[in-house]
């Protein structure tokens, strides 16, 4: 549910105001009941902005119960400094509501306030018509709003730095902050070691238990044992006690290499923060990006904010090019939910291989391996380029063959690790000439006109691959 600001405009001439009075109560009160009939609660000025004072006061008084959109309504001819006054007051996302009726000169109102905002530029979005016929794309912009606004005053824990030399795993702490109101957390991975131990052994078991019970574990006695399986989810009690202990928002792990050369690795912990439940129950998901890459981490809580759902962290791995499909593939971690994407755990489980580590990790842990349930996907990725930020996104699919050609296809890479088969609706020569990361990020279903509205609020690049560009 979204907090919405509702501000009408109308003519500063007092005859004017008085006459068209009763038709912008009824387009403020449509526009409110269909928001709320939406979910989301909506703060409507105390009066219509027909004077430069009421703009300011009623504008610092919305603006004041800190809104995550602000709607500035358009439903006769307004005068536009009503709008700069009020946008001035307004600190958050604006959108502009314009009528269509031709009665009422509420387009030219929309325009001519819109114009004013872009002279003096100020960031805002427009839509236009019956409010019924243009709920999708109000929704949209309030979505798209929501995430931003959750973005600030938000916490990345950074746990362990720049893994293996990775530049695009790391980014600029001031231009986070101007950009995004986002504070990074340095943590040192040796707080994941020494917290380890302090785990409660009744809720390790126990979890221990849950996952040989759900999830297929296979033991080897020498890379995978249930020692090891225990310390994969005592790192899991450590991270939470760290996100508690700095009332972390989203995290990365570095991991690589001195946890998974000299502890063990943090798929358990990073899978089960991703996923929507854990041994102990449902919970909320915590957004924790491999090799603490923090554009990634970054994307993938811009998703989360977008969708509620998991977001899926991925490795851009193979191309099998006779069937013009990706094998998104990570070094060890998705969430367990994209198994069979069921609200059941169970259900997504009885999917999940927890093999022993390969020889890139001698300190050993589990691997989480499964293959992506199939379906519509939004795949993203904020990436720089020459110190600006621009969003990659694509659309696509996750899809499954028979059982031996799911199994060919994931030993052609590195079987152990969960594989996402995806089909991109974008030529392999221009994703592999354009794409500026070697991770890229997913949610399932369409969030393609939220993600342009979101660069738009954050002032970034969309930058659209394929049908999108
Ligand atoms: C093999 C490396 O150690 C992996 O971690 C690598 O595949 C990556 O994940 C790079 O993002």
């Amino acid at each position: 549910m979204a907090r919405i600001g509702l501000l009408s405009m109308s003519d500063g001439r007092d005859f004017v105001a008085r006459d068209v009075a009763g038709h912008v109560s009824e387009s403020t009160r449509t526009l409110a009941e269909l928001l709320r009939a939406h979910g989301h609660e909506v703060i409507t000025a105390r009066d219509v902005i027909w004077t430069n004072e009421l703009a300011t006061t009623e504008a610092r008084w919305v603006a004041g119960q800190r809104p995550d959109l602000t709607i500035f309504n358009y439903p006769v001819w307004a005068f536009p400094h009503f709008t700069m006054l009020a946008a001035d007051a307004t600190p958050g996302p604006l959108l502009l509501v314009g009528n269509i009726d031709p009665q009422y000169p509420g387009m030219v109102g929309m325009l001519a306030g819109g114009g004013a905002l872009d002279q003096a530029g100020r960031v805002h979005s427009r839509v236009w018509g019956d409010p019924e016929a243009i709920t999708d794309r109000i929704l949209t912009s309030v979505r798209a709003a929501t995430a931003v606004t959750g973005l600030r005053g938000s916490t990345f824990g950074r746990i362990g730095g720049r893994p293996m030399g990775m530049y695009t795993a790391t980014a600029n702490t001031d231009q986070w902050m101007r950009q995004f109101g986002v504070d990074v957390e340095e943590i040192d991975q040796w707080e994941v070691v020494r917290r380890a131990e302090n785990a409660d052994a009744s809720r390790v078991t126990a979890g221990r238990d849950w996952l040989e019970k759900h999830g297929n574990v296979h033991y080897d006695g020498k890379q995978l044992t249930p020692e090891l399986l225990e310390r994969q989810i005592r790192s899991y009690y450590a991270v939470r006690e760290l996100i508690d202990e700095w009332n972390l928002d989203f995290s990365g792990i570095k991991g690589q290499p001195e946890l998974t050369t000299h502890f063990t690795t943090m798929d358990v912990t990073e899978a089960f923060l991703n996923d929507p439940y854990d041994w102990e129950g449902p919970k909320e998901t915590h957004v924790t990006a491999t090799e603490a890459d923090m554009d990634g981490a970054l994307t993938m809580q811009i998703l989360k904010l977008l969708s509620g759902d998991p977001v899926l962290f991925a490795d851009v791995r193979h191309y099998h090019a006779d069937k013009d499909v990706w094998d998104l593939c990570n070094s060890g971690q998705h969430a367990t939910w994209y198994a069979a994407r069921s609200a059941d755990p169970a259900e997504n489980l009885a999917k999940v291989h927890f093999h022993p580590e390969v020889f890139y990790f001698p300190a050993g842990g589990a691997s989480v391996q499964h293959l992506a349930a199939p379906g519509e996907m939004t795949f993203a990725r904020l990436t720089r380029y020459d110190g600006r930020y621009r969003m990659h996104v694509m659309r696509g699919a996750f899809e499954q063959y028979d059982d031996a050609t799911n199994e060919a296809m994931m030993r052609q890479s590195t079987y152990e690790w969960p594989h996402a088969f995806a089909r991109l609706r974008v030529d392999s020569e221009e994703f592999l000439s354009r794409f500026g990361a070697n991770h890229i990020h997913a949610v399932p279903g369409e969030y393609v006109a939220e993600l342009r509205a979101v660069c738009e609020l954050l002032s970034i690049d969309f930058d659209g691959f394929g049908e999108l560009r």
